[in-house]
């Protein structure tokens, strides 16, 4: 099947030094030859610095470096060139209209060139994912791991699973042509054994997908305390701008207010929400309500809490926000500026009781690389498992993997051979759907339209 030729910019929108002109396809090398006025194409994967011309008049685009990578070793398998053009919009313009006029040459759609990637078999699904993961990646832990999952970590893993259940299959199928023989005992005992230590790693390695997702999506900390205790004042100086508003009037913040910050490099979604308070019936207006309402969903959605207390009020904290906190919460009491000594219960408290506890200031910033330090400790201990190694960090992985589970745990070393071998085949078809190599085509749009135009 001969695909079209298609082309896209694929440096990000606006003005700029450089701008990047892809185009891929069987007519490629032909609009590039056009494009250098007939001189021949350049040396393969050498960036040569040439005039590019409208082929229509023969008049000069722009002096710029033109790469030229013939199939198979490109990035979508196909012939590709790249034109790497001064990035104003005049030149950019003009150099897409002059591709937009060869003929055979269309605009790309979004994601295209990741799909033909794809399709000729240059990436699986799950490199595909890490490309995508790589271009939204805000921090320095999530761009590792989108690029270890790029360049194959889990397809290896994936693969390696599949050798030993083709192996077992075929050991397995053997026996199908002998149906009135029984499976000599030592074998059956090492199926057994097999597809159990592959059902014990396959769960393995779903646990550590959680840490994954945490580290793909970001650890989700909720502020929480009593009214005024200075929730809004922490989370902006957290944030260092102002995301939420702060006043003396107790009941101030009703909707979540969420902020995305990399904290030592960890992705994290901080969320600051309503002062809870417990009121007889009708002495809270609905909207107050309503927020706290809101602050306690949130609290148990969360991966951990920080409770913020008004240090004045120690020892008699809020109960309701000390119920909420595990052991992997802080308590932060605060307003650390507007007392001078802290008393003798304080620091017994502090030193012996979990949730840890550190005293602050929201407004003069005492106290901040403690909690810092405190909450980088707890996101090493929340992403270690996607720290060590590449993890399935995506709904769509651990559902496969799920199913992958179910079919080996059903797999019974006695049964006839012929129920065996299904179990077996069901497995792997979960492997090869993680890796998007058995009925994926409804998936492939889902993917693939999350990808820009010129990807
Ligand atoms: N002196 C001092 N005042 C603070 C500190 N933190 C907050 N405040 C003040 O305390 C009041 C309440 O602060 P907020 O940040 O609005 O408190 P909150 O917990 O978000 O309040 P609600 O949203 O109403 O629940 C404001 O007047 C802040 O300026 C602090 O560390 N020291
Ligand atoms: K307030
Ligand atoms: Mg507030």
């Amino acid at each position: 099947m001969v695909s079209d030729t298609i082309f896209a910019m694929s440096s990000g929108a606006g003005r700029a030094g450089i701008a990047v002109v892809r185009t891929s396809g069987p007519r490629a090398g032909e609009a590039l030859g056009a494009m250098l006025g007939g001189k021949g194409l350049p040396q393969p994967r050498r960036a040569l610095l040439t005039a590019v011309v409208d082929p229509r008049d023969g008049i000069t685009i722009d002096r710029c470096l033109v790469l030229w990578f013939p199939a198979p070793s490109s990035f979508t398998g196909e012939d590709v060139f790249e034109l790497h053009l001064h990035g104003g919009r005049a030149v950019l313009d003009a150099a897409l209209a002059a591709l937009a006029a060869f003929p055979g040459l269309r605009p790309a759609e979004p994601g295209e060139f990741t799909r033909r990637a794809f399709d000729n078999g240059l990436l699986d699904l799950t490199a595909v994912e890490g490309l995508a993961d790589l271009i939204t990646a805000e921090t320095e832990a999530q761009r590792r791991q989108a690029l270890r999952q790029l360049e194959g970590g889990l397809s290896a893993k994936v693969q390696a699973w599949q050798t030993r259940l083709v192996k077992l299959l075929a050991e397995i199928e053997a026996w199908i042509d002998f149906p009135d023989e029984d499976l000599p005992e030592n074998l059956v005992a090492g199926h057994a054994r097999e597809v159990e230590k592959l059902a014990l790693e396959i769960e393995g390695a779903l646990a550590s997908g959680l840490s994954a997702r945490r580290l793909r999506e970001g650890v989700m900390i909720a502020i929480i305390g009593p009214p005024n205790a200075g929730k809004s004042s922490i989370i902006n100086r957290l944030a260092k701008r102002d995301a939420a508003i702060v006043s003396e009037i107790a009941g101030t913040t009703r909707d979540v207010v969420e902020v995305h910050l990399s904290l030592s490099g960890f992705p994290v979604t901080v969320a600051d929400t309503a002062g809870l308070r417990e009121a007889e019936a009708g002495e809270l207006d609905p909207i107050e309500r309503e927020g706290i309402r809101r602050s306690r969903d949130r609290a148990s959605s969360a991966d951990f809490l920080l409770g913020v207390f008004d240090l004045r009020d120690f020892p008699e904290l809020d109960r309701e926000t000390l119920g909420l906190l595990s052991e992997k919460s802080l308590v932060l009491l605060n307003k650390a500026d507007l007392v001078s000594e802290p008393d003798a219960s304080l620091l017994q408290w502090q030193s012996g009781i979990a949730p840890e506890t550190i005293c602050i200031s929201a407004v003069s910033g005492a106290g901040f690389n403690a909690l810092e330090a405190a909450l980088e400790k707890r996101l090493r201990a929340e992403l270690s498992d996607a720290l060590a190694a590449p993890g399935f960090s995506r709904l769509r992985h651990e559902q496969c993997l799920r199913d992958c589970v179910v079919a080996l745990r059903r797999f019974d070393p006695r049964a006839e051979v012929e129920l065996q071998a299904e179990e077996l085949r069901i497995a792997l078809r979960t492997l090869g759907r993680l890796l998007g190599r058995v009925d994926v085509e409804d998936l492939l749009d889902v993917i693939f339209r999350d990808f820009c135009i010129g990807k």
